[in-house]
């Protein structure tokens, strides 16, 4: 079995659609040395064969490892040989037992393999408790026989739940319903009043302002109950890590987390910043045994398999280094550039030494991870020449190549057949195989850099996946890829949770993932099917001026849906029940096995009701319905072998979901941009609850987009999404009757908050139309009219206050946000309808466009990135509209200064509507004008200064005129 997990994870696996299964064994990753026993290519002990200097194969505490029963030591290169040659073991001259089943070259026979290995997939055991009766009659479902009697304790919450003050939560209800009220009364104010000089301005605002009110209804009702949870750390560790009959050692009873990193483009995604992604979740404080990392490589690039390899390899410093000194954050990038004093808080003498050494060699790992173009560039060119140079023609083809000198299965700098962004066989390598189930203790400082012979060395296990990709094939982008990995994962750890997060979202806060645990394993647990933490984001200039931390959402809404059935899946930052992503209903006695369409893996199949089981809360309170008693998860895992490892590469295939559910009813949704949200939706319709974990330590921190362009077309992504899914049949109005009717509503508004750009746009030329033309959306002023205008202000201030109580938002954000809202609204969301209307239409396929990440690199300037205009057409409408509404004012002006009857008040009235547009697109015009943009600025603030000082001039020196004749109507007040 040693023999065989060291083959695993010295292997890169291929396999797919034309290709069969393959196990290449490979005596280096990457270039430079590695150490760690866990790591693929790490060096042991001499290898016995005479003439070789190698090392020979090792367990994970350098124990030698014996392929053959005569204990022979042997080194990988000659094992191989010997395999090759006569398939016997050197030293004893017998055939080797398990050896030719993984040949190199050979096919691999995976589904002998799996017939032979009984896989369980996953940790612990499958253990069935029996259904018990209870002498009620009542059915209390799983609980077990032989229960531990909790009596003489009293039963703790992992978790509370903790309603908002009355004395904000009341008012802010009462003011709810005053507006909603009032609104009604106004729009039917205003549809009697209809303004007979300009029936059309009339019109128009009247048909913008019923859409307005009723996007205000869809985008408040949602908030009728939000709530705040906590955490509590200690009663999780009591529960699953302390001694107990149940659980002897005091073993951890944790369930296993895969976590998902998902990367698609080492350009536009910088490798480093994915390393440091992967090494804050290598470093999670959580169970090393029952962590396991799967990243998804959509590029299918050697740069980031390299990376990956890269960031394996210097694991095996920071991480013990992370858990001797209690490191937070546990991304180094992030960690070394803090400011502030590194030492407080640290008690242990050798810290500022220890710091030191491993700050050098994140320096060293840095400039590698840099210098990897390069190196794989130089290295591919010099083969590449070699293979003309023996074959004495010019080859055309161009390959890429590993480390070993072979051929890199993915995509080639010059793309190839076999060997293209979206043509390449599925790849999978084992980078850290699975740690062993004791902790392992590191070596002294005299044999070691760093002394962490009190630190658990232990590694989680690291995995690389691209999966395959053809032509041909829709690859389902994002989603798609998830769906592989949940695939994989399911084979080669099967955790009962899964954590994803995108390459530039990180492990801020190491016990994040026991947060989300306590709510797991609560009491009602069994019904949640995600926890999801805010998204947080750093690098972002102070002022915030795309509102990129869209605190207004993730503070506000999140919360609030939180107290309905759950916020709403963002896509990154979530832990998921996997049973839940299955496709399955909350759990039932009677319905939750019923057959899915998964696909033809046995080895999934089968691992499905282990994960189902292992995900469930702990049964140690009468309302845990389906629970599982203690220490059912103490066992260890099994070892991988390379069947299992084979069985996850078929899983990984471009047809592998050709007539299943995956993407339908299973796994991540398909059909829409924002994936995130209609997966989130799907579950929450078939009744499931999802939690919302807000930390006092943040949890996950990514990066923004912080220049204008990129967030446009972030921003045009996530509506185009919403519209897909407006015209999809996962419109909320189609919603089951699980889904609770506050819940839906909030989902209606996710699918219809893009049409309201239509109406804005319109609304934001009224106020220039009414300049031009001098006729206002009102024919006469009435003192009604006025009233209703001040509640609804006032209502507006003081919801906004109130919700600034509960939520945390600052006022500032607030209107961050909507100036963020105006500019959005008339740009992307319009497109996005657009874009929509023509996939419904005409079939037109809408594409992802990736944003582009910041490399985090320490410039004079932070925020360089801010001050980058790149042209796009989505600037046009709001550009148009400022424009438009600058000449009005100078038209305005003109218009009233020769008239015979100057109407000052039509005139103020239309540059005070014009300004407040024109202050909504403040921060897209000072975007606009990039670094060296200070004039413009000034020109901006001036004119509109000039402005308003000419006008309040022009009143002052004017009194107005008797008008008979020429006001209509007769002698009425106008107002605009
Ligand atoms: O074909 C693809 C396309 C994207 N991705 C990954 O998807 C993630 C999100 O892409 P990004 O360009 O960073 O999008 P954002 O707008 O920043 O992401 C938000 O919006 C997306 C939905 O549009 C969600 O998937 C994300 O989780 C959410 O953070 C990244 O890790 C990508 O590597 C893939 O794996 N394969
Ligand atoms: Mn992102």
């Amino acid at each position: 079995m040693k023999a065989e997990e060291q083959y695993v994870s010295n292997s890169l696996f291929t396999g797919g659609f034309n290709s069969v299964t393959r196990a290449h064994l490979m005596d280096k990753v990457i270039d430079s040395a590695v150490s760690h026993p866990q790591m693929a290519g790490a060096k042991g002990s001499a290898c016995a064969m005479p003439g070789c200097d190698g090392r020979a194969m090792t367990d994970e505490r350098g124990n030698d490892i014996h392929p053959c029963e005569c204990r022979f030591k042997i080194c990988r290169d000659c094992y191989l040989d010997a395999l090759k040659d006569t398939g016997n073991c050197p030293g004893c001259k017998e055939p080797y037992r398990v050896a030719g089943d993984y040949d190199d070259d050979g096919d691999f026979d995976h589904n002998r393999w799996l017939f032979e290995t009984q896989g369980t997939y996953g940790y612990g055991n499958a253990f069935w408790p029996k259904v018990t009766q209870h002498d009620d009659g009542g059915d209390r479902g799983m609980l077990g026989d032989g229960m531990p009697e909790t009596s003489d304790k009293p039963w703790k919450p992992l978790t509370r739940r903790t309603p908002l003050p009355a004395a904000i939560i009341s008012p802010y209800r009462l003011l709810m319903l005053v507006r909603f009220v009032t609104l009604f009364f106004f729009l039917a104010w205003r549809i009697k009043h209809p303004n007979d000089d300009a029936p059309w301005l009339w019109g128009m605002s009247v048909v913008c302002e019923v859409w307005f009110a009723f996007s205000w209804i869809l985008d408040q009702a949602p908030k009728l109950h939000p709530v705040n949870r906590t955490t509590d750390l200690q009663v999780l560790k009591e529960k699953f890590e302390t001694p107990a009959p149940a659980n002897p050692t005091g073993r951890s009873d944790l369930p296993g987390v895969d976590f998902f990193v998902s990367t698609a483009d080492p350009e536009k995604e910088p490798p480093l910043v994915t390393a440091n992604t992967i090494l804050s979740i290598l470093a999670v404080q959580y169970p090393v045994e029952k962590v396991s990392c799967y990243i998804s490589d959509d590029g299918g690039a050697l740069l980031t398999f390299e990376a990956m390899a890269e960031a394996a390899s210097f694991a095996n410093m920071w991480v013990p280094f992370c858990r001797k000194h209690d490191i937070e954050p546990r991304n180094p990038e992030t960690y070394f550039s803090l400011k502030g004093d590194p030492t407080k808080n640290k008690r242990r003498s050798d810290f500022v030494k220890d710091r030191r050494k491993v700050k050098r060699e994140y320096d060293e790992f840095k400039v590698r991870i840099n210098g990897l173009p390069d190196s794989i560039r130089r290295r591919s060119d010099a083969f590449n020449a070699r293979e003309e140079m023996k074959m004495l023609k010019h080859i055309r083809e161009k390959a890429t190549w590993m480390a070993d000198g072979t051929h890199w299965p993915g995509t080639w700098a010059v793309a190839a057949t076999d060997h293209a962004r979206g043509d390449h066989a599925g790849i999978l390598q084992v980078m850290l195989k699975p740690p062993s189930s004791e902790p392992l203790y590191g070596l002294p400082e005299e044999e070691q850099m760093v002394d962490f012979s009190d630190v658990d060395i232990r590694l989680p296990m690291l995995v690389y996946v691209s999966r395959e990709k053809r032509p041909g094939y829709d690859h389902n982008k994002k989603a798609g890829a998830m769906n592989a990995l949940v695939r994989a994962s399911a084979i080669m750890s099967n955790g009962p949770f899964i954590l994803n997060l995108d390459c530039d979202h990180y492990v801020f806060n190491s016990a994040a993932v026991r947060h989300g645990m306590c709510f797991m394993m609560d009491r009602g647990g069994e019904d949640v099917c995600y926890i999801q933490f805010p998204q947080r984001f750093e690098g972002i200039d102070p002022s915030d001026r795309y509102a990129n931390h869209n605190t207004v959402f993730f503070d506000g809404n999140m919360r609030a849906l939180d107290g309905l059935q759950g916020p709403v899946y963002v896509g990154t930052g979530c832990l998921f029940r996997r049973f839940a992503l299955y496709g399955f209903d909350p759990p039932s006695i009677t319905d939750y096995l019923l057959p899915k369409r998964f696909g033809n893996s046995a080895a999934l199949s089968e691992s499905i009701s282990i994960a189902e089981f292992q995900g469930r809360p702990l049964a140690d309170h009468p309302a845990v319905k389906y629970g599982r008693p203690p220490g059912a998860l103490v066992v260890p895992r099994p070892p991988l072998d390379p069947a299992t490892v084979a069985d996850a590469v078929s899983v990984i295939s471009c047809w592998y979901e050709d007539k299943t559910e995956w993407g339908d009813r299973v796994g991540w949704i398909y059909g829409s941009v924002t994936e995130d949200v209609v997966t989130g939706y799907r579950m929450h319709n078939r009744g499931w609850h999802s939690v919302y974990c807000i930390t006092k330590r943040d949890a996950f921190r990514g990066s923004a987009p912080i220049n204008l362009t990129d967030r446009l077309h972030q921003v045009l992504r996530w509506a185009t999404g919403s519209v897909e899914i407006f015209f999809s049949r996962n419109n909320a109005l189609l919603a089951t009757r699980k889904l609770k009717f506050l819940q839906r509503i909030a989902y209606l508004n996710v699918g219809i908050y893009p049409f309201t750009s239509v109406f804005l746009l319109t609304y934001c030329f009224l106020p220039a139309l009414s300049l031009f033309s001098g006729q206002f959306i009102v024919q006469t002023l009435d003192v009604i009219f006025l009233i209703y205008l001040l509640i609804i202000t006032l209502t507006i201030i003081g919801l906004a206050i109130l919700e600034v109580r509960w939520s945390g938002v600052g006022l500032e954000e607030w209107w961050r946000n909507e100036q963020f809202w105006l500019i959005s609204g008339t740009s992307a969301h319009l497109y996005a309808v657009v874009q929509g209307l023509l996939k419904v239409m005409a079939g037109i396929e809408i594409s992802f466009t990736l944003t582009s990440k910041s490399a985090g690199e320490d410039n004079d300037d932070i925020f360089a990135d801010l001050y980058i205009v790149k042209w796009t057409s989505l600037m046009i409408p709001p550009i148009t509209i400022m424009m438009v509404n600058l000449i009005a004012i100078a038209f305005g002006f003109a218009r009233t200064i020769y008239s015979e009857v100057p109407q000052w008040s039509k005139l103020m009235g239309g540059v005070f509507f014009s300004f407040w547009v024109l202050a909504h697109l403040y921060p897209f015009a000072k975007g606009l004008m990039g670094r060296r943009g200070k004039t413009p600025t000034i020109v901006f603030v001036w004119s509109g200064l000039i402005a308003i000082t000419l006008s309040l001039l022009w009143i002052s020196i004017s009194p107005p005129k008797p008008t008979a004749g020429s006001v209509a109507g007769g002698g009425g007040f106008q107002f605009p």
